[in-house]
């Protein structure tokens, strides 16, 4: 039977620990608007009485279709999401400024370019480009490295990567490799990684890719932080002066906190304990006030060097080594405020590589020009109407008028009776041949061809120089990723085609693919378009390590800690943390905290389980000499030890954590890198070791593939 129904919902006073709130018919808690506390409303701005309960006809009975804040609200969910990004679709943006250093008049007439000291507004996303929008940020995998910069003349969009080379020569192979390195279209898998067949299947049938696919195998593509990567724009591109001439440039970001990455082993570890680990370490820089810093450098060149230098400067699978042609600072990227919302500015911003300001130009590479029609084609399909500039994200912050009108959401549409040019009214925006952008007028001529040019066909030389200008550590990387990945793929003649290529990259290093591999008999070398250069010298600014920090600054300690914990030594050790601008956490049992010796209770950041020290630049020991009885057969607590020996971390000791070393297998392997603690003066001096960030000597005996 019906029950009888009661009248509007009854509600009675509730607590919930902190909270009052008030209790409905059903049990349900409802939280009421007093005093300043804004009341909800629809999104037509009307009034709602009660959000916990949808209208019924009785207490018991069928929603009601008349119950609008319901259908409003039911509605707007449903269509929350927009497509995510064909590429790059996981990401994370950041604002700041550009400031430049000195007028570059001389080469660009580019506003932002002219006087010393001036900031500019900037918005960066950076991104990972395989894997969609929930995926891991330690993917193997390049980084997009996005900048807007909104000018005086208009947003400048400098679209690049982490990597300075790119896969393919031509944009009409875009969709090729992106389809090939995207999940299977059969089965939808690998999700966010190239370690399967139709990728290397490719790969090997494209030499092309070969330059690009030594970066992509080095460490560049297991950054530690985005903070500590370089960016490029890759591309050939000009700066126009306000005399028309023409001076060729590339474009590099460099990390003021030097580069560094992670090893494969520890990135696969950290995609488990902390798949955000990338925008959790911006989010807390950020938040944090240590504002990561960038110096954009230029490589400026004419024709002249252009015709005389080995490559085709057009060509986006080279580089211009920093040792042939050295790159000039001309102003630094700050990154300081994390966006209100991540949806309104990360997820809306569109980025494109045709947009530029006057005084910069584009170069003829094919790639370059591609990307020209992509980016402006995939913002109308992602953000839904051409109006997407409407979005304050992707607004100007100049003054800006034009006639275009009208469209799916159009927030700014023209006022009074003119609406079109030439117009006889005397109102609205004309054209202006001085200040306007002008395109470089370079001479173009030929015929009409579908032709890759033949100065383009040399696929090895620079991928050889790239290899050989790695540290030894770097090279066992590449060779136990190439060995890595190609494991994967179960097609063995796909794994055969790629060591041909490597062998004519560097034949130890095909050799050891190979045999790691379990080639029974090793195939002959590709046959190469151009045989590889083996003249190109080393160029040292390729490798990372050789590249990497000075010191500890901007990266973060793990201290693991227990009840009884040296409380002189702690405090010793975070006084030394925070006057290197490090940072650090405390891991502990239980994330309540501890006791320290000298009676002081301390809460832990992390507890044991949620704090492996793959997600710590190094570690530091600190257990009671009783606590350390249980710890040592807590299989969390070995393996934090023996993960950061393996991943040739610094690690700091008390002496009570001895019993520690020994369960977890290195008691015998201690080494430079391992560094017993006593007192403040062997804190202070481990905080200066540890800026060398990784014992790489310890890697050959550990063996971690
Ligand atoms: C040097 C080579 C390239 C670089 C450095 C590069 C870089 C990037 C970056 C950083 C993004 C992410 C932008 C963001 O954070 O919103 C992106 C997105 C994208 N790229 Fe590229 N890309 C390259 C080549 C290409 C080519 C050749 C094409 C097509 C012909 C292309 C099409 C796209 C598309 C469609 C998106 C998605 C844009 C969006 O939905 O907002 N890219 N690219």
């Amino acid at each position: 039977m019906a029950k009888k129904p009661s009248a509007p919902n009854n509600t009675k006073p509730a607590t919930i620990h902190d909270q009052k709130a008030t209790r409905g018919n059903g049990g349900e808690l409802h939280q009421i608007a007093e005093g300043d506390t804004p009341v909800l409303t629809t999104a037509q701005g009307g009034p709602v009485a009660d959000d916990q309960n949808s209208l019924r006809a009785g207490e018991r009975g069928p929603t009601l279709i008349e119950d609008f804040h319901f259908r409003e609200k039911i509605f707007h969910f449903d269509h929350e999401r927009i497509p995510e990004r064909v590429v790059h679709a996981r990401g994370y943006g950041v604002h700041g400024f550009f400031e430049t250093y000195e007028s570059l008049a001389a080469y660009t007439r580019a506003d932002l370019f002219q006087r010393p000291g001036e900031r500019t507004p900037a918005f960066v996303r950076f991104s990972t480009v395989a894997g969609s929008k929930g995926s891991f940020d330690l993917a193997r995998d390049v980084r997009g490295f996005a900048v807007k910069i909104y000018t005086k003349e208009g947003n400048w969009d400098l679209v690049g990567n982490n990597i300075p080379v790119f896969f393919i020569q031509d944009a009409i192979k875009f969709p090729d490799v992106i389809h090939s390195v995207k999940p299977e279209p059969d089965r939808e898998f690998p999700q966010a990684q190239s370690a399967h067949d139709n990728f290397w299947d490719f790969i090997s049938l494209t030499p092309e890719s070969m330059h690009m696919i030594m970066w992509v195998m080095s460490d560049r593509a297991i950054p530690r932080s985005f903070r500590f990567m370089e960016g490029f724009g890759v591309h050939t591109f000009r700066f126009v002066n306000a005399k028309d001439e023409s001076t060729f440039v590339k474009f590099h970001w460099k990390p003021k906190l030097g580069l560094q990455s992670v090893v494969w082993n520890e990135a696969v570890k950290i995609n488990g304990a902390d798949p955000d680990f990338h925008r959790r370490d911006m989010w807390q820089a950020i938040q944090s006030g240590n504002f990561p810093e960038w110096d954009l450098h230029v490589q400026l060149f004419d024709q002249d060097f252009a015709d005389k230098f080995d490559f085709d400067i057009l060509d986006p699978t080279k580089i211009i080594p920093e040792e042939v042609l050295p790159t000039k600072p001309v102003g630094r990227l700050v990154l300081d405020r994390m966006p209100e919302n991540f949806f309104a500015e990360t997820e809306q911003v569109a980025f494109m590589t045709q947009n530029v300001p006057p005084g910069i130009d584009f170069s003829d590479d094919p790639l370059l020009q591609g990307r020209n029609f992509s980016y402006l084609d995939t913002q109308l399909k992602r953000l839904g109407s051409p109006n997407f500039t409407h979005l304050p994200i992707n607004a100007p912050k100049c003054p800006f008028q034009h006639f275009q009108q009208d469209g799916h959401m159009a927030m700014r549409n023209p006022v009074g009776r003119v609406n079109y040019q030439p117009n006889s009214w005397g109102e609205g925006p004309r054209e202006s041949p001085m200040k306007g952008f002008r395109h470089f007028p370079s001479e173009e001529q030929g015929p009409k061809l579908r032709i890759r040019a033949e100065s383009f066909a040399d696929h090895y030389s620079q991928a050889r120089q790239f290899f050989i200008s790695q540290t030894p550590p770097e090279q066992r990387h590449i060779a136990d990723a190439l060995t890595f990945e190609l494991s994967k793929v179960e097609t063995p003649v796909i794994r055969e085609r790629m060591v041909a290529h490597l062998l004519n990259i560097d034949e130890t290093l095909g050799k050891k693919v190979g045999h790691a591999l379990g080639l029974e008999t090793m195939p002959k070398p590709a046959d190469a378009a151009v045989a590889t250069r083996q003249d190109l010298d080393p160029s040292p600014a390729l490798s990372i390590i050789q590249r990497g920090p000075k010191r500890f600054e901007g990266r973060k300690l793990g201290i693991l800690a227990t009840d009884g914990a040296d409380g002189a030594l702690l405090d010793a050790l975070i006084a030394a943390v925070e006057k290197e601008k490090a940072a650090f956490e405390l891991i502990a049992p239980k994330v309540g905290g501890f006791t320290a010796s000298d009676g002081k209770r301390i809460a832990a950041h992390q507890m044991l389980d949620g704090g492996p020290s793959v997600l710590y630049d190094a570690v530091v020991l600190l257990p009671s000499a009783e606590a350390v009885t249980d710890l040592i057969d807590v299989a969390t607590a070995r393996d934090f030890v023996a993960d950061a020996f393996a991943h040739c971390k610094y690690i700091g000791y008390a002496g009570a954590a001895v019993p520690l070393l020994e369960r977890a297998g290195i008691a015998e392997l201690l080494d430079e890198g391992t560094i017993e603690l006593t007192d403040a003066a062997s804190a202070a001096a481990f905080l200066t070791e540890i800026g060398k960030l990784r014992v790489w000597g310890r890697e050959p005996s550990v063996k971690l593939k």
